[in-house]
């Protein structure tokens, strides 16, 4: 990144732009109480914009832990809906909760299970969200074409590994590169330096 990213100028920006939702402010406090990791708030705001302009009717997560990058989904949403996965019951129990707190439940579909297995049973997918175990990006990339739709959008967090994507001796940075180039192939892609870096697909 270029030097004018500072923290100062990083500061201004997010102030700028973030989503102001108590709900939100609520689940940032719970994450950083209980060590829980999260998309950053900057990239909330551009899976909530992507999804203004988008306009999906159906938004999948892999991943969704306790709800706060799926509630960027959901607030944005129109007629769509957006449907959360997490294998722990109880992360998907305080996504409820807090859907249930800032009026979105209606929006939303709340599984629990293998992302991947049970993202299959979805067809036409608008929007795929990538969150879950990093070595199962590509895995759950390739599962999922045929159940995307024609103009899908694929977004995947965390693609620049905490600033360790390049390392030869990380095996998650490893499967991360491969997911990286498979998508650059395979689609018209970018990564985003937000956060922990977002890749932005079409197909
Ligand atoms: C980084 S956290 C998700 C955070 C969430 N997307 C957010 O930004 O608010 C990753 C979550 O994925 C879940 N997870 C990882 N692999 C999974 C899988 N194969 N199936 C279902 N959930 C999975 C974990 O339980 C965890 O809650």
């Amino acid at each position: 990144m270029s030097a004018i990213f500072g923290k100062e100028i990083l500061d201004y920006i997010y102030n700028l732009f973030s989503l102001e939702d108590e709900v939100l402010k609520e689940m940032e406090r719970f994450g950083k109480e209980n060590d829980f990791p999260i998309i950053d708030r900057y990239s909330g705001s551009f899976l909530n914009l992507i999804t203004k302009i988008k306009k999906p009717e159906l938004v999948v997560e892999l991943g969704s832990g306790f709800g706060y990058s799926a509630y960027y989904f959901a607030k944005a949403l129109e007629n769509g809906k957006v449907v959360l996965i997490d294998y722990q019951e109880r992360n998907i129990e305080r996504a409820r909760y807090f859907f249930e707190k800032g009026g979105l439940t209606d929006k939303a579909e709340f599984r629990v299970g293998d992302a991947v297995e049970i993202a299959k049973e979805y067809k036409d997918i608008d929007i795929l969200f990538l969150d879950l175990e990093k070595l199962r990006y590509l895995e759950a990339v390739k599962t999922l074409e045929e159940n995307l739709s024609e103009d899908a959008i694929i977004i995947a967090d965390n693609v620049l590994w905490h600033g360790n994507i390049l390392s030869e001796t990380d095996r998650k940075a490893e499967r991360l590169r491969e997911f990286n180039s498979y998508m650059s192939e395979r689609y018209r892609s970018i990564i985003i330096p937000v956060g922990d870096g977002l890749l932005l697909s079409v197909k």
